[in-house]
């Protein structure tokens, strides 16, 4: 029998020891349309062309988030690009950690496992995870099936978050945005 590709072989994961995720007591409860956590960003935000994705906090810590595929987002002709894949479990994964960690961090590390083309016209629905946390190192994973909540699994992903101080965002980031954002009453601030 020939070996499973490289990139599906199953490795540890999380990939370090972790203790599990706690949920914040200020974590929405199930069932809570999360929020834009800001408006320009490019995944949930009001962006033209945008991944304009909406999520929604369900039961056992689960997220739940939609992306609706459009020609906006081809790679291939009538198919999803797979870097607007990524950016969408970016978005779902970091909502995950966001919304019940509330913890501010970053993407560290991003892997997909791309199984199945997503076509245009089609929405993913994304569930993500955390699935430990060690340190400031927060790790979280998603998949997402095609059409419905029990369609196919499309793509595969996990990341590792950063956990960051809010310096992370005024030194690298635009203050004048900052600043807005900062105004905006669903953010995360240390
Ligand atoms: C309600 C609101 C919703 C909020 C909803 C939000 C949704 C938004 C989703 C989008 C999120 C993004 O795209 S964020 C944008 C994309 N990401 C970024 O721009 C991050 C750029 N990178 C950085 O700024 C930096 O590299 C950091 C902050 C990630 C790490 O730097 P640092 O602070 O100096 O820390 P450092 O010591 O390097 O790393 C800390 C620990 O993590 C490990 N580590 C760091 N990177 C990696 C890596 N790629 N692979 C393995 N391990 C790594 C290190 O080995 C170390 O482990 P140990 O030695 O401690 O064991």
């Amino acid at each position: 029998m020939s070996e499973a590709p490289r990139s599906r072989r199953s490795t540890p994961w999380p990939p370090v020891d972790t203790e599990s995720p706690a949920p914040h007591p200020d974590a929405p409860r199930p069932g809570t349309k999360l929020a834009v956590h800001y408006d320009q960003c490019f995944g949930c935000g009001d962006v033209e062309g945008g991944l304009h994705m909406r999520s929604t906090m369900g039961e056992h810590a689960l997220v739940h988030s939609q992306f609706a595929v459009t020609e906006a987002h081809q790679g291939a002709p009538g198919l999803a690009h797979g870097g607007l894949l990524a950016c969408a479990f970016d978005e779902a994964l970091g909502s995950a950690v966001g919304n019940l960690l509330r913890r501010p961090a970053v993407t560290g590390k991003l892997e997909t496992d791309f199984l199945r083309p997503v076509p245009v016209g089609s929405t993913l629905f994304i569930t993500a995870k955390v699935d430990g946390v060690a340190g400031r190192k927060l790790y979280a994973s998603a998949e997402g099936r095609l059409g419905a909540e029990d369609g196919s699994v499309a793509v595969r992903a996990r990341a590792l978050f950063v956990e960051v101080g809010f310096e992370h965002f005024t030194t690298h980031g635009d203050p004048d945005a900052l600043t807005k954002f900062r105004q905006t009453p669903d953010q995360i601030n240390p």
